[in-house]
């Protein structure tokens, strides 16, 4: 666990970075700390290892303060990882990893080889640990960095704004890759960023910092969304909460309907019968295999000749769809919303066709996990 009790930092200035900071971080979790520029966190998260040292109060791992450590040996102890990743430009990507092993002592030999094993863990290939850094992309740049941070197996992993640097697409890679390293490696992370979107789906805990480098609010996602403690924290985590919160709330809860799912072998009589049937204004096609194709609306299939199998007739493409085990209620709301038909379509882990739930049940899925404030 690492603790921070009333640490403060106040340089010569007169700036106060932080400001008394009391919070615990647990073991094995990923604790983020999120707040507008200026607020301190990059502070806070140095003082961790000693890149700065408070004018006030104390940080401890495991109820052991940090100053009792020498610097140097301490940085080792504790992985780093920063934006754009920090690597040194004039080793090889293997040779970046092998740093730390190499410092602790560990010999050439086994010191490349642990590199080797680590780069496989980020996703990355051996071929690409004999490059050097800038001959490859930021994102693998990053992946670079996380592996070197972990070369040491340190318990503790310090990342500030480590995924910042790349695009949404590569960073969502890089986050998701970070979720299931975390799974394997249960680190304790301390991890700064900008953006609340992150910090809701990386956080096991969230810290909030508001101006003057003061704590505003800390609770895991889930509540901080639900609960925020005042004005400030509330306008950080953006008006939108309510729609964020739903991804605590797992789409296998939803009721999902079968009877609106017409297989592609189908004629058009026989889907237009079962759409008067049903009442449903669209019917999802799907193949064999159960996998959707598209919609085809009621009003389409009465002016379609009734002896036409519906592989032959155009459709009207799916849109989005969700995964009914794995996917929160937003992801199955988002898929709604966007559905030409007003229906989510969910799927198994196969991408075969649960059964579609249409906006207005969401509606009532939604109303009953309670209201945003609830
Ligand atoms: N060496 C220094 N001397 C004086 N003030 C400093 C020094 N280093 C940082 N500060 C100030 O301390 C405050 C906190 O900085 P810090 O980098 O911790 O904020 P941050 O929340 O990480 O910001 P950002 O999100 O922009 O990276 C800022 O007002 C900054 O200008």
């Amino acid at each position: 666990m690492i603790t921070f009790e009333g640490a403060g930092k106040r340089y010569p200035d007169g700036t106060v970075a932080v400001d008394g900071l009391d919070l615990e971080a647990p073991t094995g979790r990923t604790t983020v700390f999120v707040g507008s520029s200026g607020s301190g966190k990059t502070t806070a998260l140095r003082m961790v290892n000693r890149m700065v040292e408070p004018t006030s109060g104390t940080v401890s791992i495991d109820g052991q303060s940090v100053t009792e450590h020498d610097p140097a040996l301490l940085r080792r102890s504790i992985g780093y990882v920063i934006q754009q990743a920090g690597l040194f430009p004039h080793r090889t990507v293997l040779d970046n990893v092998a740093t730390v092993p190499l410092l602790l002592g560990w010999g050439r030999r086994k010191a490349r080889a642990r590199a080797g094993e680590l780069l496989e863990l980020v996703g990355l290939e051996a071929a690409q640990g004999r490059r050097y850094p800038h001959q490859l992309s930021g994102g693998q740049q990053q992946r670079v960095g996380v592996a070197r941070a972990l070369a040491a197996d340190p318990p503790v992993l310090l990342m500030d704004e480590p995924f910042s640097a790349v695009d949404p697409v590569v960073r969502t890679g890089l986050q998701d890759e970070l979720i299931r390293l975390q799974g394997e490696l249960h680190k304790t992370i301390l991890f700064v960023t900008h953006d609340i979107d992150e910090a809701v789906k990386l956080g096991d805990g969230i810290a909030v910092f508001r101006p003057g480098g003061r704590l505003a609010q800390y609770a895991p996602p889930e509540r901080l969304l639900a609960e925020p403690a005042d004005e400030f924290v509330e306008r950080f985590i953006g008006y939108d909460r309510g729609v964020r919160r739903l991804s605590f709330f797992p789409a296998s809860a939803l009721q999902l309907r079968g009877d609106a799912v017409v297989d592609h072998g189908s004629t058009a009589g026989e889907a237009l019968a079962l759409a008067e049937r049903t009442g449903e204004p669209w019917l999802l096609v799907a193949d064999g295999a159960r996998r959707p194709l598209g919609w085809i609306s009621a009003d389409e299939l009465a002016r379609t000749s009734a002896g036409r199998t519906l592989d032959g007739v155009e459709l009207v493409g799916y849109g989005h769809i969700f995964h009914v085990r794995t996917d929160s209620l937003r992801a199955a709301l988002d898929a709604a919303v966007l559905s030409p038909a007003g229906c989510a379509v969910g799927v198994d882990a196969e991408g075969a066709v649960v059964g579609v739930v249409s906006q207005a049940d969401l509606g009532t899925a939604i109303w009953s996990v309670g209201s945003p404030d609830g």
